[in-house]
């Protein structure tokens, strides 16, 4: 496939981001980070506690100003998000804390003056679905409770981009599940572009097309969820055999006994590195669980 220059792909990309970099308190937090998504797409964003992912999502969304590299929403820059821009595009914090002083009703209402495909019908039959309380402050609610009012009001909002930090985080298994097939629903049906963090591996097998993995500031590994499978591995080779070993792998484990265990990638043409080939190397597949775990070791 050719390759898309840069500058069409800023101009149809939903979301874009190009070397991205930040820190906080001199401690580098995002390391040249580059991320487009495709519209339509379901992009899960996956790496351990404090990669990164937060900072990456609200870098892209022109929530905080990088110290280096650029975003883009819709092709427009994100620091300068038009009005048009924003009433496509729904975010959903790890944390939401806005407007605490509202209920759930309220908030609701309120908010969706803002969007010009606001479904009413929507919000109310899941505020009941979910088994929310619309006249409970905001404030009160639980962690739990308030991240799923925020969820409604993002989806209520029927945007063409749907950004979430985390969703599940604070949600029991039955609404979570439920939040999935809504997400997935969204995605087949309206073909919206959906970009969601999270550390649950099943979440994405079970919705996302394509996995992005961020590891200390680093984006290591982007490719279809299906994809992985096939494109990665561990391969092992005997301690009389490790010096063969592969110079660029994602991952290296020295095991007591001198043998190593690498993750390895297949090349362009398809081919493992040449070190599996040799006598007693070991070539063994990965599930998406133990690719991360590898890899985020
Ligand atoms: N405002 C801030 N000031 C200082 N350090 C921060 C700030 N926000 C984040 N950090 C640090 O930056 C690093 C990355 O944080 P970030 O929240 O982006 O990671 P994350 O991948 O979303 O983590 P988690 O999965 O735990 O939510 C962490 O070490 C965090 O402590």
């Amino acid at each position: 496939m050719n390759a898309v220059p840069k500058e069409i792909a800023q101009a149809v990309a939903p979301l874009a981001a190009h070397g991205l970099t930040h820190s906080y308190e001199g401690s580098s937090v995002l390391r040249g980070v580059d991320l487009a998504l495709e519209p339509g797409s379901v992009l899960g964003l996956i790496g351990r506690n404090g990669a990164g992912k937060s900072t990456l999502i609200r870098a892209m969304l022109g929530l905080l100003q990088p110290l280096s590299g650029s975003a883009f929403v819709f092709g427009e820059p994100a620091l300068q998000l038009g009005d048009d821009a924003k009433a496509r595009l729904a975010y959903v914090p790890q944390q939401p804390e806005a407007l605490a002083w509202l209920t759930a009703q309220q908030m609701l209402d309120y908010v969706g003056r803002f969007y010009p495909r606001w479904d009413e019908g929507f919000a109310h039959r899941t505020l009941e679905r979910w088994k929310l309380q619309p006249n409970k402050l905001l404030g009160k609610l639980s962690p739990g409770e308030r991240q799923r009012v925020d969820l409604i009001r993002a989806l209520a909002s029927q945007p063409e981009l749907l950004v979430l930090d985390e969703p599940a985080a604070a949600l029991d298994p039955v609404a979570r599940r439920e939040l999935l097939r809504e997400v997935a629903l969204r995605a087949g049906e309206s073909g919206t572009t959906v970009l969601f963090s999270t550390h649950i591996v099943s979440d994405l097998e079970r919705v996302a097309s394509e996995i992005a993995f961020l590891h200390e500031g680093r984006l290591l590994l982007r490719c279809g969820v299906d994809e992985t499978k096939e494109r990665y591995a561990r391969l092992w080779l005997p301690a009389a055999k490790s010096a063969a070993a592969p110079a660029q792998t994602l991952s290296r484990r020295r095991h007591d006994d001198g043998s190593l265990s690498l993750v390895v990638e297949r090349d362009a043409q398809g081919r493992w590195p040449e070190a599996a080939d040799l006598p007693g190397a070991r070539i063994d597949a990965l599930g998406l669980e133990d690719l991360f775990v590898e890899i985020a070791e």
